[in-house]
């Protein structure tokens, strides 16, 4: 029995890919923590503005902000000399300094950093005051925040075996495969309960259902596609349509003009917050942005997919991990220019065909890790120990996602 608490200091955030992980790795290390009978205290820095400022102290998690600016990437000096770019980056300066005071009192065992523009300053001052720093990568390509970070690391946790062949052999040597940590409700929502939560009284069960997510903060293209089929897809299905919180006045008038018939199956939402379990559940198809949060979800569920990726996202990410899984028939990848005809001939299938969408569950379950959360916590405790890093952790020879 340890009467010290363990004391963990947690940054990353902006989107829920970055916040979503971090906030399952402090969860799964208080629960390993408390079978030891061991306490835990964290302290999150972040930002503001990003997502983390609802989800850490709705957790129950003491939050504080530091003060950061967009990094962004250029190839023209010209623009990395713009004005916007000059005043961010004068931030994250009074960051490290913000996150030096926080760090310095919090005395924390070990810093975890799960990627966005805040765990720059944090990452580079849990180094300044000798704190061991663990990172956490969801995408193949290491992020920014991370590739700034990582000779500053004492562990490099990545989400795909194909991420390690394109480290830096210094990077490599501290990286471990853990996959992408799932909120571990995410895998045990219930279909009843969604229908209780959200009051989806006119949706018929006969019919599949289909889950329209764009990300926390909702997809333009996403919507507008969906808004030209949906009244195709309600002749077929349920759906449960999450467009974005700032998108949500405009479609809920345009779903106004929907017959009464249908717009009884049609329930629109512009976040879906602790219902997403049970929505999850109760999807028979999702059609959805591949960020990695999603694709981690999707598939340690195993759920038939129908992507629409973000085309601008750093290194085309999405486009390639929606491409990957549709080539082992996993999910069906809609890229480029995508039209609505284009959505429907994706989607229509899967929703005409049960079968279909068991096969394309199984094969994407394939590439699920719902094992991540754990690894992850395993290597925060082997940082704080100060264990080194076993040569080819982590490589399971499962499939895996592109370079
Ligand atoms: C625009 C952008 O920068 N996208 C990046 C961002 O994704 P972004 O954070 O937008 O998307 P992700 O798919 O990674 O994660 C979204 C998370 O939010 C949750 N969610 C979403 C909507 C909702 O209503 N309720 C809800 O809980 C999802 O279940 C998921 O857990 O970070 C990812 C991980 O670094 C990258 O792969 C993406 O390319």
């Amino acid at each position: 029995m340890h009467s010290a608490p363990f004391r963990l200091v947690v940054t990353g955030g902006g989107t829920g890919g970055h916040t979503y992980p971090a906030l399952t790795a402090v969860r799964t290390l208080e629960a390993r923590l408390a079978v030891e009978g061991r306490a835990l205290e964290v302290l999150w820095i972040g930002t503001a503005d990003g997502l983390e400022a609802r989800v850490a102290p709705a957790a129950g998690i003491a939050f504080t902000m530091v003060a950061t600016g967009k990094i962004r990437r250029s190839k023209n000096p010209l623009k990395l000399a713009s004005p916007a770019n000059v005043r961010d980056m004068a931030r994250v300066p009074l960051g490290v300094l913000q996150a030096r005071r926080a760090i310095d009192g919090f005395r924390p065992d070990v810093v975890l950093a799960t990627g966005g523009y805040v765990a720059v300053p944090a990452g580079l001052a849990a180094r300044m005051c000798h704190r061991p720093l663990v990172l956490h990568e969801q995408t193949v390509r290491l992020g920014l925040a991370n590739r700034k970070l990582a000779s500053a690391a004492a562990r490099i946790c990545v989400s795909s075996d194909s991420t390690l062949g394109l480290l830096s052999e210094s990077a490599r040597a501290i990286a471990v495969v853990t996959g992408n940590p799932v909120r571990p409700e995410v895998l045990s929502g219930q279909a009843d309960k969604a229908v209780q939560a959200l009051g989806l009284w006119g949706f018929d069960r006969r019919l599949p259902t289909v889950y329209v997510t764009g990300g926390a903060q909702g997809s333009q293209q996403i919507n507008e596609l969906v808004g030209e089929s949906v009244q195709w897809l309600l002749g077929r299905a349920n759906v449960i349509h999450q467009c974005g919180p700032a998108n949500e006045a405009g479609l809920r008038a345009r779903a106004a003009g929907l017959p009464a018939e249908l717009a009884a199956r049609y329930h629109l939402a512009g976040f879906v917050s602790g219902e997403l379990p049970d929505v999850l559940a109760l999807a028979d198809v999702v059609v959805s942005r591949s960020g990695a949060g999603t694709l981690a979800e999707l598939t340690a569920l195993g759920k038939p997919a129908v992507f629409v990726p973000l085309a601008s996202s750093a290194g085309n990410e999405q486009v390639h991990n929606a491409r990957h899984l549709e080539q082992s028939g996993a999910a069906v990848a809609l890229t480029g220019e995508v039209t609505a005809a284009q959505l429907q001939t994706a989607v229509g299938p899967l929703l005409a065909d049960a079968h279909l969408r068991r096969a394309m569950a199984e094969r994407a379950r394939a590439y699920g890790r719902p094992d991540a959360a754990d690894r992850l916590v395993d290597e925060i405790l082997a940082a704080v120990a100060g264990r080194p890093v076993t040569a080819g952790a982590g490589r399971r020879g499962e499939p895996s996602l592109p370079r």
